[in-house]
């Protein structure tokens, strides 16, 4: 007797991330009620399970949905405004002005749409986001069928958003309690950095965060300069001082982590902290190499990011990958260090243990949620193929992505997007920006 299922996905391999390091080849996932139900080889499911729908992927790897652990997903409408600059130039010459003059939450909704039909076209089926009028992000998000993790941002300067940190807060909150239920969204508290927050807000992030059980999103040790102002204004580094404030936790994503000494390191492991990393963005901003290797080997959590668009300039989990690899290698001199499977691992599982969701995302398991990711090897580059994983780093790009599902409702059909926001209202909005912008 056969099992009724809404979805079977034949593939020609399936890298599930959990078991590390499994390629399963001709292997097939059987989904109902959004939920994976099985993975087993494609004979068996034959005869196991009668689909409402079955798609065949002939030439293709199938993996879980990729996990975007750090962005600033509006700031796609900020794209190419400023670059080839250092991060706080960037910020205090570029950025900041441009933000505001422009940001509102109009501006954070249509940006966060673009970002987000970049992204699940790219593969990217989780985001974690950090930026102004969470409540508009979250808005666009939902439109889009993207999972997220809204931050709600806390700064201590006034902007044209919120005048103090408890109005970041009760802002961030409300927006919070608008989306309580949603089944894709959950919300962070994402204080900015240690050098734009006081100890004060510290604490008070940390006493809201523990009491409503979110992760803690905070950019932290991205630049040289941050350490050394750091030492010169509280008489320490700024991990030092988030674990003397009681904020380094389980709970707390440190975002960039790039100039850290074995005393940092030693502090994220013991407190069991993770560390979102931003290889692009890093390159481009010349922050610096993150030392990935030594926090894996300490058993620090670590995903990927994207940052924003404006300081990287893509949102393109596959480029991450690639560039997680490779940086690592030159780094630190080592060519086995962060190999192809340790790179999709952090882009999937790394960043969904970061944001506490490894029960329901991150890896192809039953009884989590069938968000998943196809792409088709069949171009002669991708000829001969000896292990999938070694292409989905070394050779794809996110064009190689022809199917997207989130919660087991197709989002990408042989590389076409079903978005709820077709390409030209999209691209009418983002003109029309753009034109703001321009004057
Ligand atoms: C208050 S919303 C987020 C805030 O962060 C700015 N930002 C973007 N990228 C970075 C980065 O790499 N380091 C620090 N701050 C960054 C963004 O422009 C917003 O103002
Ligand atoms: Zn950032």
């Amino acid at each position: 007797m056969s099992e009724a299922v809404d979805l079977l996905i034949n593939a020609r391999w399936i890298v599930p991330v959990e078991p590390r390091d499994a390629v399963l080849a001709d292997h097939a996932v059987a989904i109902r009620g959004g939920r994976i139900v099985d993975l087993l080889g494609q004979d068996e499911a034959r005869t196991r399970y009668v689909a409402d729908e079955v798609v065949e992927l002939p030439r293709h790897l199938l993996i879980p949905g990729l996990v975007n652990l750090h962005t600033h997903a509006a700031m796609s409408l900020l794209r190419g405004i400023a670059d080839d600059l250092p991060l706080m130039r960037w910020l205090e010459e570029a950025i900041w002005p441009a933000e505001s003059r422009h940001v509102s939450a109009a501006f954070v909704r249509d940006g966060t749409l673009l970002a987000a039909a970049e992204m699940i076209r790219g593969g990217i089926t989780t985001c974690s986001d950090m930026y102004f009028h969470p409540e508009a992000a979250a808005e666009a998000f939902a439109a889009a069928g993207m999972r997220a993790v809204v931050g709600a941002v806390v700064l201590e300067f006034p902007t044209s958003y919120a005048s103090d940190p408890e109005d970041y807060l009760r802002k961030g909150l409300a927006a919070r309690d608008r989306w309580q239920g949603h089944p894709r969204l959950g919300f962070s508290i994402a204080p900015h950095a240690p050098y734009t927050v006081s100890d004060d807000s510290f604490h008070q992030v940390q006493t809201l965060a523990d009491e409503l059980g979110l992760p803690i999103h905070v950019h932290i040790h991205e630049t040289a300069q941050e350490i050394a102002d750091s030492l010169a204004v509280h008489g320490c580094r700024p991990l030092a001082r988030l674990a003397r404030l009681g904020v380094l936790g389980s709970n707390l994503i440190g975002v960039h982590a790039v100039h850290l000494d074995e005393a940092d390191i030693e502090l994220l492991a013991r407190h069991g902290c993770s560390v979102a990393h931003c290889p692009t963005s890093n390159m481009k901003l010349a922050s610096g190499i993150a030392p990935v290797p030594r926090l894996l080997a300490a058993g620090v959590p670590v995903g990927l990011g994207t940052d924003g668009a404006a300081s990287n300039n893509r949102l393109d989990l596959l480029q991450e990958m690639r560039h997680a690899a490779l940086l690592a290698k030159v780094g630190s001199l080592d060519a086995t260090a962060v190999p192809a499977h340790a790179a999709l691992r952090m882009a999937t599982l790394g960043g969904a243990r970061a944001l506490g969701m490894d029960d329901r995302i991150g890896s192809i398991e039953k009884g989590k949620c069938a968000d998943l990711c196809a792409l088709d090897l069949s171009a002669p580059q991708c000829r001969p193929c000896f292990d999938p994983v070694s292409h989905l780093v070394y050779v794809c790009g996110r064009e190689n992505v022809s199917h997207v599902w989130i919660d087991g409702e197709t989002r990408v059909d042989k590389g076409v997007s079903l978005l709820h926001i077709n390409d030209t209202e999209l691209l009418r909005l983002v003109s029309m920006w753009q034109t703001k912008l321009g004057n």
